[in-house]
């Protein structure tokens, strides 16, 4: 049975354009203000069964946040209706339900109040709640003093120590450090394994993947998967990709991603156009590199693990015994994550005929970069290192991943965990 359904529920906001500037200027010049209806939420239908940890995932302005506001009752839908059945304890904007003025103690009460709780209930759980938020030394202090973090400690710790049957929680936790985000963490499983419905809004996709059972990602105001995390995660960040590689891409055709030929006059032969980060002596030279998938097709944003290929595309400006290719992957502050060449890699090509072109591939079967922008080197050399070609960081792909991983590359690994029987 649903213990929270949401039918065919809309939401629109006035997003206004131009506003009167006073009541006058309203009055006398009947000047009305100019808006727009955007429209957070069209048409959503979902039901939500006791005891689910359900997961909200969606980009910026999507209507995650609308969607929790509309389940607390801080806003109304314009259409269809919304049914909760059960107390519902909710964590949204951080210092919503806080008077600034009073102290951390009096906001306690006067939240757990709102939340359902009696005086003398919130009496017995007083000490736990302080206890839990780490507050004890600022909880007779107004809690306009507190930091961001601060007030998530004491919003969270009254949230869960009310004990409720449904918990909303808005994208707050980021704001706590590390060892608090862990606390909490260990409490919403705590409340998850009690049989607490959880509604979780969040952008750690790595923390909604722990924590839930099911994940619904909203976009464009509908909703656009609703199923086992995993599958709807890695749906989104494909859906994520996409997007970052057409912004990419768009944003490339002004940069001129290829280093252009340039005609000179007849009968003279094609020159290349001198870039920074660009030398050689173009005995060969690079026309063309290309950032693509395992289909050639150009993409600039990958998933960690994904194929990747770069094409690069050259021209023979004289007859050249074995020349080498290389390519040198760098992140974004200039450390140096990978750099190989067919010398080292033993990929021999004899002979290049003066005026013939060719094109070779470096094909990656796993991108294993952990998130991040890289920048991309490629070149062309005789044996003894002389550059004919070389185009320094030119080119930039991006990776992102579901793993939080930190460093610079991924190394392939696995945990193995030996306990010793005293
Ligand atoms: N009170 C409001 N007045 C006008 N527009 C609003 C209001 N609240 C939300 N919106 C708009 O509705 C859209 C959805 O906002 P919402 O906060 O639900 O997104 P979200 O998915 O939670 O985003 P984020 O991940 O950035 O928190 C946004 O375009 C936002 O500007």
């Amino acid at each position: 049975m649903n213990i929270i359904s949401v039918s065919e529920v809309s939401k629109s906001f006035k997003i206004y354009k131009e506003r009167a500037a006073t009541l006058k200027e309203r009055i006398v010049n009947g000047r009305k203000s100019k808006f727009e209806v955007y429209t957070a939420l069209d048409s959503i239908s979902l039901g939500i069964k006791k005891g689910e940890t359900v997961g909200l995932i969606g980009r910026n302005g999507s209507g995650k946040s609308t969607l929790l506001k509309l389940l607390t009752g801080i806003l109304y839908a314009d259409k269809g209706s919304i049914d909760i059945e059960g107390k519902v304890s909710s964590l949204l904007e951080l210092g919503a339900g806080f008077h600034p003025d009073f102290t951390g103690r009096e906001n306690i009460f006067m939240n757990a109040a709102i939340l359902g709780l009696s005086k003398k209930e919130i009496k017995a759980k007083l000490d736990q709640i302080i206890s839990f938020s780490e507050l004890k030394h600022y909880i007779e202090n107004p809690v306009r003093s507190y930091s961001s973090g601060m007030y998530m400690r004491l919003a969270f710790s009254v949230a869960i120590m009310v004990e409720p049957d449904i918990l909303l929680i808005d994208e707050v936790l980021a704001v706590g450090d590390a060892a608090f985000q862990q606390k909490c963490m260990d409490q919403l499983l705590r409340l998850k394994n009690k049989g607490t419905t959880i509604v979780f809004v969040s952008h750690d996709l790595g923390a909604v993947q722990k924590l839930c059972d099911r994940v619904i990602w909203i976009n464009k105001s509908k909703v656009w998967g609703d199923g086992e995390p995993k599958k709807i995660i890695d749906q989104y960040l494909s859906y994520l990709s996409e997007q970052e590689n057409e912004r990419l891409i768009d944003e490339n055709k002004d940069k001129e991603n290829e280093i252009t030929i340039i005609e000179k006059s007849e009968g003279q032969k094609n020159s290349v156009e001198e870039t920074e980060g660009r030398w050689g002596n173009k005995q060969i030279e690079i026309i063309h590199v290309d950032i693509t998938n395992e289909n050639s097709i150009s993409k600039l944003s990958f998933l960690s693990g994904e194929p990747m290929q770069i094409h690069i595309s050259y021209k023979v400006n004289a007859n050249i015994k074995k020349p080498v290719f290389g390519c040198a992957i760098h992140t974004i502050d200039n450390r140096h994550c990978y750099g190989t060449n067919t010398f080292i890699d033993h990929f021999k090509i004899d002979f290049l005929d003066e005026n013939s072109f060719g094109k070779i591939i470096f094909n990656i079967p796993s991108i294993e970069l952990i998130a991040g922008s890289y920048l991309l080197s490629v070149g062309a050399s005789d044996p003894n290192g002389t550059q004919f070609d070389y185009h320094d960081k030119l080119y930039s792909f991006k990776v992102s991943s579901l793993v939080n991983d930190v460093g610079i590359a991924r190394i392939n690994h696995e945990w193995i965990h030996e306990v010793q029987r005293g």
